[in-house]
């Protein structure tokens, strides 16, 4: 299974840079969420990665370059945005041209089509199909060589939340098999159940990549919700102790606190603890915090930054 190795990507068009010095891995037996706003420059970098573009740097698949692959349709599976079908060729036809093309057997074509569910539609022709039918119709061409690596370019885009949820559970099995996924969107909180591993890049260069776990553990300390019958006590014990503390219908938002601390600061006050949760960050905060919330990112969690401001959490 593949190890994927981008190295010092770049790309300008017309003298404008849109994608600068990029270097990621994305490891065998995950997801990887490739993340950034409209026009940050996924598109490009996944175009650069195949060969499909000139530009700086190079990637590697286990050490070769795409084009040195032989029969590259068995080793890497890309669904990028251009959709090269041909309107008036059945699906089932496409798709049996395409493994004609690339010495794949007839057969796995009827597997890929049921694979992403388009069996019954076999027959009909993509100029018919909506913007998720063709979607899968992409997902299947991808598949056909059974790749051990995908690169997928907003595979989500256009197919509604039971074919998003769909497609978030294929890639995870796909992904679980020993498969490298790489899996581009904007949208923060798909990414935030499909993915195990992230890149983040934003006009074009790399901001953060590695775990989600990591990626959400490095955002700033949340605050800790408190509730105790002896509420006014606590309070004080803890702003005593340097928190931060705001009470919010009952209960103590406090920060600047372990729970732990808050927990040892009520034995020791003999306040009784209904509740003491620390708060986790979301992608989406990490995502801004990493990001400095500049304009070009909060677009892509519509009403984040104001919501994130002094809500309760
Ligand atoms: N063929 C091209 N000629 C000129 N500029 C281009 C070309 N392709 C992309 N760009 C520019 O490069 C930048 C990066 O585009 P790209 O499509 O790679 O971004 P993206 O992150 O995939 O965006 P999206 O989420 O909208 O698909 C954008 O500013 C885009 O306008």
């Amino acid at each position: 299974m593949a190890l994927i190795k981008a190295e010092g990507l770049g790309k300008s068009y017309g003298g404008r840079p849109v994608v600068t010095d990029l270097s990621f891995e994305v490891h065998p037996g995950s997801v990887t969420g490739f993340l950034g706003p409209n026009g940050a420059g996924k598109s490009t970098t996944m175009r650069l990665m195949l060969g499909l573009d000139s530009g700086a740097g190079s990637t590697t698949f286990d050490g070769k370059p795409f084009t040195a692959l032989e029969q590259p349709m068995t080793r890497v599976g890309s669904l990028l945005e251009a959709k090269p079908f041909h309107p008036t060729r059945t699906a089932r036809n496409h798709l049996r041209m395409l493994a004609a093309a690339n010495r794949v057997p007839a057969t796995r074509v009827d597997e890929v089509l049921a694979l992403v569910g388009l069996t019954e539609v076999a027959r009909a022709k993509p100029k018919s199909f909506s913007l998720g039918m063709g979607q899968r119709l992409g997902l299947a061409a991808s598949l056909l060589g059974d790749p051990d690596t995908l690169i997928l370019d907003e595979p989500a885009n256009g197919l509604d939340p039971q074919g998003i949820q769909w497609m978030r559970e294929l890639l995870k099995h796909l992904a679980s098999q020993g498969r490298s996924v790489l899996v581009s969107s904007h949208l923060l909180s798909e990414m935030a159940l499909l993915a195990d591993e992230l890149v983040v890049i934003g006009r074009g260069r790399l901001i953060a990549s590695g775990p989600v776990g990591d990626f959400v553990g490095s955002a700033r300390q949340r605050p800790v919700l408190v509730r105790s019958p002896q509420g006014d006590v606590l309070a004080e014990a803890l702003r005593g102790a340097g928190a931060d503390v705001r009470e919010e219908n009952g209960t103590l938002v406090v920060s600047g606190l372990s729970a732990s601390r808050i927990g040892d600061l009520a034995h020791e006050r003999g306040a009784t603890l209904h509740e003491l949760t620390p708060q986790q960050a979301t992608l989406e905060e990490a995502f801004l915090e990493a990001t400095g919330g500049a304009e070009e990112f909060a677009a892509l969690v519509p009403g984040s930054l104001p919501a994130t401001e002094g809500r309760r959490p």
